[in-house]
């Protein structure tokens, strides 16, 4: 018999039916009991709508050997994400009720309860239906009946599961759908793996919730990480003051552009191409850089929004208006107004006395 090959892999079709779910469902916490080597919750990490991120399994080393896959690396600090992600491993049984696991939107399963004896199955339905009660339920399992596609498959298709349901086991009690069709000529078996979705359909109540809340916590942290993200004052700080001040940088270098002496600007300049821009036209008064050049300067706009805009010189200080850089995207995205911008920058930039513009000491005598 020719065996059976999954594209892509069966594991990978059990992610990407879940990744499916969260892309059209958007839920903002969510679990996975029996995580194991913490793959689907690796993958899942990055999905901006998820908060809350939890793995559960009842092997402490397991979680041990993979927790650094999820933990923050330099790069998410140099780079905070715009949403906020709380990743929590907890070492226990799917078995024990824990208010760690109250209130997630999605809770998955995957190949998860064939590994529970029967007692322990039982116990799992009422902790997972009456105590955890998520908005959605995802599980998946084997199907025994696709095993006849399986040639190395003689018992059960792992020597850890307690049992192996058919179709018809399963569909009593589920909405009915799966990942890992058999070939169009095979017989039919159905899916290789089952799959299962609970919705929730009534609410809990207040009450009910704030009960459970009190129950004693039984499973051990293994993992707390919070990642960096926009959402925290600091980090928003931060990002503000790395794009805003590097282009009031910006700003303040092109003003100056202006003051170069023509030769070295030119010679700055030798590797120029026909497709850049022309050079500033002031930039004829020549190399006699003197005072003269800046006293013709500021010629200090006319309208009000040209004087809220421009780069401005007054004696050896430059200017640069706020305004200006509110009216990069980024900025604007990030501080939402520009009181959040002056507070943002405080401390880190030299701000003229009305708050609006950050002072530079230009020397331009001595600058080129
Ligand atoms: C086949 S693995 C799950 C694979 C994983 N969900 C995935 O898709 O990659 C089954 C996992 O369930 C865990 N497990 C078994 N009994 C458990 C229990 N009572 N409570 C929590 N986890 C349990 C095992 O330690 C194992 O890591
Ligand atoms: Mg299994």
């Amino acid at each position: 018999m020719e065996p059976v090959v999954f594209k892509p892999p069966l594991y990978q079709q059990r992610y990407q039916f879940v990744k499916s779910y969260v892309d059209t469902y958007k839920p903002k916490k969510v679990a996975d009991l029996g995580c194991s080597e913490c793959a689907l919750l690796h993958t899942l990490r990055f999905w901006d709508c998820i908060e809350v991120l939890v793995g559960l399994d009842i092997d402490e080393d397991v979680l041990r050997r993979k927790m650094h896959t999820l933990t923050p690396l330099a790069a998410h600090y140099l780079e905070p994400s715009k949403t906020s992600l709380t990743v929590n491993l907890y070492q226990g049984s799917v078995t024990q009720k824990d208010p760690a696991l109250l209130g997630f939107d999605l809770i998955t399963c995957i190949e998860l309860i064939e590994h529970l004896k029967a007692d322990d199955l039982a116990d799992f339905r009422e902790v997972l239906f009456g105590f955890m009660a998520p908005f959605t339920v995802i599980i998946s399992t084997p199907n025994a009946e696709f095993n006849i596609l399986l040639p190395k498959c003689t018992g059960f298709r792992h020597p850890d599961h307690k049992f192996e349901w058919n179709r018809r086991e399963f569909q009593s009690w589920v909405e009915f759908t799966g990942v890992g069709e058999p070939l169009q000529d095979s017989k039919n078996v159905g899916f290789c793996s089952q799959i299962a979705v609970f919705t929730r359909n009534y609410t809990e109540s207040e009450e009910s919730l704030k009960r459970k809340m009190e129950y004693k916590s039984v499973y051990k942290t293994v993992l707390h990480a919070v990642y960096p993200s926009l959402q925290e004052e600091k980090y928003l700080r931060q990002a503000v003051q790395k794009v805003a001040l590097f282009h009031a940088y910006q700003i303040k270098a092109n003003f100056l552009q202006q003051f170069i002496p023509k030769e070295e600007n030119e010679e700055s300049h030798n590797t120029d191409t026909e497709d850049e821009e022309p050079h500033n036209t002031d930039n004829e008064h020549g190399h006699c850089m003197d005072l003269k050049l800046t006293s013709k300067w500021p010629t200090l706009p006319q309208t009000e929004q040209d004087e809220n805009m421009e780069p401005f010189l007054q004696g050896d200080t430059l200017y640069v208006p706020l305004q200006k850089i509110f009216c990069v995207p980024k900025v604007k995205e990030l501080c939402g107004n520009m009181d959040n911008l002056r507070t943002m920058i405080t401390g880190e930039a030299t701000l003229s006395t009305d708050g609006n513009a950050i002072l530079y000491h230009v020397d331009l005598e001595n600058s080129f």
